[in-house]
């Protein structure tokens, strides 16, 4: 662990008793060895039921860990977990202000919670609002705002008392790609300007992908790849190159001479209208992709489709686990896991 550490994690794990199933037990997080430095944008990528909020609520305190240690902005959650409180900022999933509040009074209100003075909290909730470009709606109560405009509202909240460090959990959710993008506008802005550790989780790729400088990919409890994003599809040695062909019968010489070509083996599957097809991975496939259509056209198998994608984020998710994200959020969304958690609260206790 060096000075810049702000979060060390070694075999952090939580399991919970299965809701309705005394006797049953869900291992949530099963041992996360994490080190973070000041600084870092980090984002947890998983499907449903992966573990990502647990881990967050275990790193900012509000869930006790089954086993393992962590030391969370220089403060142990363990023996110290109003000091991690007092240095960090947490945005949950739901929204947190009172509804029935106007922003600036709630910023105000949270400023005391956090023990600012009046003269501090008044000048820490004008330069949020200014910040998260929230002045329009200052006067506003929180339940006459969009949900773009309420969820800038608790990033501000969970801003107030100036926290190095700040937990997002799923802070685009439900925006449509318009405030999404404004959202994330803010979040990069006062990281720029503040140097604020970002944490958050995430079920959107492209975020994933584009923002995060790093990207920790969850499954079952446990992170099982850490790296940046372009690290992670490179690790997946090239882009999707689909062939497809006007029957089956040149399909399948097209997949020798390939094989010959290339030294590795093509898939069968349809292309995008359902002609016979063979879907094979290259490095730079999109650039040698030419060279290829050239090769079958010289040896009288010329394609009647071709295509090369780039790997995204699901492709990384699909080699490690064999599943695709979505598959995976399908088969996780049963009734259990859609009902509501009985610490579900916990939430709500951060809130003065
Ligand atoms: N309070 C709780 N009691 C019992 N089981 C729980 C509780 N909280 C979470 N779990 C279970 O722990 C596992 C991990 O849940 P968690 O909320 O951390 O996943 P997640 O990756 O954040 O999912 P999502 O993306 O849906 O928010 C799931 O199987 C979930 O059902």
């Amino acid at each position: 662990m060096t000075t810049d550490t702000i979060i060390h994690s070694r075999g952090l794990a939580k399991r919970f008793t299965a809701p309705g199933s005394p006797g049953k037990h869900v291992q949530a997080v099963a041992g996360l060895d994490l080190d973070v430095s000041r600084g870092e944008l980090l984002a947890f990528l998983g499907p449903n039921g992966a573990g990502k909020s647990t881990s967050l609520r275990l790193l900012t305190t509000l869930l006790r860990p089954s086993a393992g240690t962590a030391t969370v902005a220089g403060c142990d959650v363990h023996t110290d977990p109003a000091g991690v409180r007092s240095r960090i900022g947490y945005v949950g999933q739901g929204t947190s202000g009172s509804l029935s509040q106007r922003v600036r009074d709630e910023l105000l209100s949270q400023g005391a919670f956090h023990g600012l003075g009046r003269r501090e909290r008044a000048r820490r909730a004008d330069e949020l609002i200014e910040s998260l470009e929230l002045g329009p709606f200052a006067r506003r109560t929180v339940q006459q705002l969009s949900g773009g405009q309420k969820r800038r509202v608790d990033i501000a909240l969970g801003l107030v008392h100036a926290p190095t460090l700040l937990f997002l959990d799923e802070p685009s959710t439900g925006l449509d790609p318009q405030s999404r993008a404004n959202l994330w506008q803010h979040i990069l802005d006062l990281r720029e300007s503040h140097g604020t550790t970002v944490f958050l989780t995430t079920h959107y790729l492209d975020e994933a992908d584009r923002y995060a400088e790093r990207v920790l990919v969850m499954d079952a409890g446990r992170v099982i790849a850490d790296n940046t994003a372009e690290h992670l599809k490179a690790g997946l040695a090239g882009d999707a190159v689909t062939l497809g062909f006007p029957d089956a019968g040149l399909a399948e010489a097209a997949r020798a001479l390939l094989g010959h070509l290339l030294h590795t083996g093509a898939t069968q599957v349809t292309d995008d209208v359902g002609r016979p097809g063979l879907a094979i991975t290259i490095p730079d496939g999109a650039g040698r992709l030419p060279d290829l259509i050239r090769a079958l056209d010289a040896e009288g198998l010329p394609p009647a489709s071709a295509a090369a994608v780039p790997p995204t984020l699901d492709d990384v998710f699909l080699s490690l686990t064999g599943r695709s994200l979505r598959e995976a959020d399908l088969a996780s969304s049963g009734p259990d896991t859609d009902a509501p958690h009985p610490d579900q609260t916990l939430q709500e206790a951060s809130r003065p």
